[in-house]
């Protein structure tokens, strides 16, 4: 996939802004919308056509009328218009209208057939497709998606990471679970990677945090909801807000390079690399030694035919190691997570020493 995929924005490395309304609601909104955004420099305009929406009778998009009034505004600005498909004919009309770029939405990204069906639909067109996140956290759901239009001849392929769906209570509309933006990152590194801050947050007040993050691992771009009056817009309207925000957003938010040519940093960056590579060693070597342990364990247990998984000493190490965390100043999840992996890798190291001496005999 990698050699087709072309940047989207070859000028200058500046990140791409992509904002606009959640929804186009009328054409005076968007024509607003439009002219405050390319006042403040951005050259790309979002704008939900088909809105999906969890529940019926919401607003779901005023549909393909709202198509001609991007074709109209067009002619009055120097902007790009980038709107979201969920089937091939929205494919169809949104390229009979001259739309620029167009994304695949969370809740299509997750289903095959849509997402092959829209692909096809695109043979022999080269428009520039930005693929959302699957709502479900699964990486092979993005790539495969990538993969489809990539396989259509899509070479200007883009992802959009909106956070994932999740039956935990959070803070965050949608949880950004950085993880695994950033693995799609590692297995296509030439791939335009886009923020989208205001569908993660969900709510005003979060997006400028969100979109530092999103900058401080290197995105290449953020898309946001931007609204002339977003009280009142028609579809998520605590999340948008408004060009003057934006403006300021953008006034305080931090670029960072992907690395520094300055020869202090450098030197400094190997010094600390070279640390972290020694203490990792460590870390393994100890890790090697723990599982040793386990294993003389499993083997102890199986001779006096003991159970292998041991439900209050579980609960001891959960509880010691938590509070041993906090007296090192490390975070108590950060070190049960880690625990759940080991305990769940002892599990299996003895499950498997339990089997081996089983069929042995
Ligand atoms: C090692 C043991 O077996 C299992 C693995 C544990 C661990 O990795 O610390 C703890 C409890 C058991 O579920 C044990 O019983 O102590």
């Amino acid at each position: 996939m990698r050699e087709r995929i072309e940047t989207l924005w070859k000028k200058d490395k500046s990140p791409l802004m992509i904002a606009g309304p959640c929804s186009a609601e009328s054409e005076e909104q968007l024509r607003l919308s439009t002219q405050l955004l390319s006042e403040i420099g951005v050259k790309v305009i979002r704008a939900g056509i088909w809105k999906p929406r969890t529940r019926p009778n919401t607003f779901e998009g005023i549909g393909s009328p709202a198509l001609q009034w991007i074709k109209d505004i067009k002619k009055d600005f120097d902007v790009q218009f980038a709107i979201e498909v969920a089937t091939a004919q929205h494919v169809e009309l949104a390229l009979e209208y001259g739309v620029d770029v167009l994304w695949i939405g969370a809740r299509t990204t997750v289903n095959p057939f849509t997402v092959q069906e829209i692909a096809d639909s695109l043979k022999g067109v080269d428009i520039p497709v930005l693929v959302k996140n699957p709502i479900n956290p699964d990486l092979a759901l993005w790539l495969g998606a990538l993969e489809r239009l990539s396989n259509a001849g899509i070479s200007k392929l883009g992802a959009i990471h909106r956070g994932f769906s999740s039956h935990r209570k959070s803070k965050y509309r949608n949880e950004p679970l950085w993880q695994i933006p950033i693995e799609l990152k590692r297995l296509h590194p030439d791939l335009p990677l886009i923020g989208d801050p205001s569908h993660i947050a969900g709510e005003r007040g979060l997006i400028e945090a969100v979109s530092q993050k999103a900058l401080d691992v290197n995105y290449d771009g953020l898309m946001i909801e931007v609204h002339p009056n977003p009280d009142k817009a028609l579809s998520d309207a605590k999340q948008q807000i408004t060009p003057a925000t934006l403006e300021r957003l953008l006034g305080t938010l931090q670029v960072r390079s992907a690395t520094s040519d300055n020869a202090l940093f450098l030197s400094k960056l190997e010094q600390l690399r070279d640390k972290i590579d020694e203490v990792d060693q460590e870390l393994i070597q100890v890790l090697r030694n723990r599982m040793d342990l386990v294993d003389e364990l499993g083997v102890y247990k199986k001779e006096n035919n003991v159970s292998i998984f041991q439900l209050n000493r579980w609960k001891d190490i959960m509880q010691s190691r938590g509070k041993w965390a906090e007296d090192a100043q490390l975070r108590r999840e950060f070190i049960e997570d880690i625990y759940k992996i080991i305990h769940e890798e002892s599990i299996k190291k003895q499950t498997s020493i339990s089997e081996a001496s089983t069929t042995s005999k």
